[in-house]
């Protein structure tokens, strides 16, 4: 099992140190605390939390893609780099995963959350896995709850944590199915459920032949900032994917959506408690898996 201050005898400063880590890369490049957050999502979705995500070579998770946008990796890196200095072959990079997104949401202004460690690193890390297991943002809520559920989650934790779009970006192609090509270059929304100023302002930033690498924040008011604004845009129409907008569409979800956009200590509150289901997910612990001594590759 999962305890609270695993490493508190083998590596005292394991917390401190991945914490450090993600303060100085967040501090030199401000898109880290949104790579870090989706980073822990991909990896507890597929084969449990346990750092499969990171695994690098043909036809693993990360070679999916659905995963080619995900980031976050150096940081990965540079904290298991300072504690295999510290304390070698200890701390899990599925702990690092998890670890680090907790710490990439207080330092964006979100709540200070205490996690059990004790992960186990995987060993297995299929592409065909990824699909199966990560949501597409054509999903219904009705295939959300299914996914959700599978994974011990409930539709309550679905609507928190799709709070997480209140950081972080997206590309052009993770929402340009809400507009269609009419002419050479122009757009026009065929998703009416979005609102038409924030529509323009979307086609404006993604045009139809818009290079590849251009993103667009998922909150259009308060992208690096961790609060409840998801919600007060989810009211205003302005989801950016679809399966955001469903939310406010379904009764199941609407009242939570609105009780969040009024109530930010109720959002935080609910974070804590679903961030805590979402990082338990299938973990492997005892004997199970590894302790990684690269975050990229197994032991072998
Ligand atoms: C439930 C259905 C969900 C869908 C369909 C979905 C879909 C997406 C998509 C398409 C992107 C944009 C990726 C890109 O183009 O670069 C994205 C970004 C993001 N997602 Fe989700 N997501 C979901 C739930 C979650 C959850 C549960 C979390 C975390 C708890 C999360 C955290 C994030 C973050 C932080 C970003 C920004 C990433 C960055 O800045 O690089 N998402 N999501
Ligand atoms: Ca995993
Ligand atoms: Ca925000």
């Amino acid at each position: 099992n999962l305890s609270f201050n695993f490493y508190a005898a083998s590596c005292p400063p394991a917390e401190f140190m991945v914490r450090n880590t993600v303060r100085s890369a967040s501090s030199v490049d401000p898109t880290v605390p949104g790579k870090l957050l989706r980073l822990l999502f991909h990896d507890c979705f597929v084969e449990g939390c346990d750092a499969s995500v990171l695994l690098q070579g043909n036809g693993t998770e990360r070679d999916d893609p659905a995963n080619t946008s995900l980031g976050g990796f150096s940081v990965m890196d540079s904290a298991k780099r300072v504690l295999e200095i510290f304390c070698p072959g200890t701390v899990s990079c599925a702990d690092i995963v998890a670890l680090a997104a907790r710490d990439a949401v207080e330092m964006a202004g979100g709540p200070a959350i205490q996690i059990p460690t004790g992960r186990r690193d995987g060993i297995v890390s299929a592409a065909s896995n990824v699909r199966p297991n990560i949501a597409d943002t054509i999903f219904s809520v009705d295939d959300m709850k299914k996914l959700f559920s599978s994974k011990g989650l409930s539709l309550d934790d679905l609507v928190t944590l799709s709070g997480a779009h209140t950081i972080g970006a997206a590309h052009c192609s993770a929402f340009n199915d809400r507009f269609q090509e009419i002419s050479n270059g122009s757009l026009t929304l065929i998703d009416t459920s979005l609102n038409r100023t924030y529509a323009g302002e979307l086609m404006k930033q993604c045009p139809a032949r818009a290079s590849p690498s251009v993103t667009v924040n998922n909150d259009p008011e308060t992208s690096f900032m961790f609060d409840n604004q998801y919600y007060r845009n989810l009211l205003a129409h302005k989801g950016l994917f679809q399966s955001d907008s469903v939310l406010l569409d379904d009764n199941r979800t609407r009242k939570q959506v609105v009780d969040f956009a009024n109530n930010q200590v109720g959002f935080f509150e609910s974070w804590g408690q679903s961030f805590l289901k979402l990082t338990s997910i299938d973990v492997k612990t005892g004997d199970e898996g590894e302790i990684r001594r690269s975050c990229s590759t197994t032991n072998e």
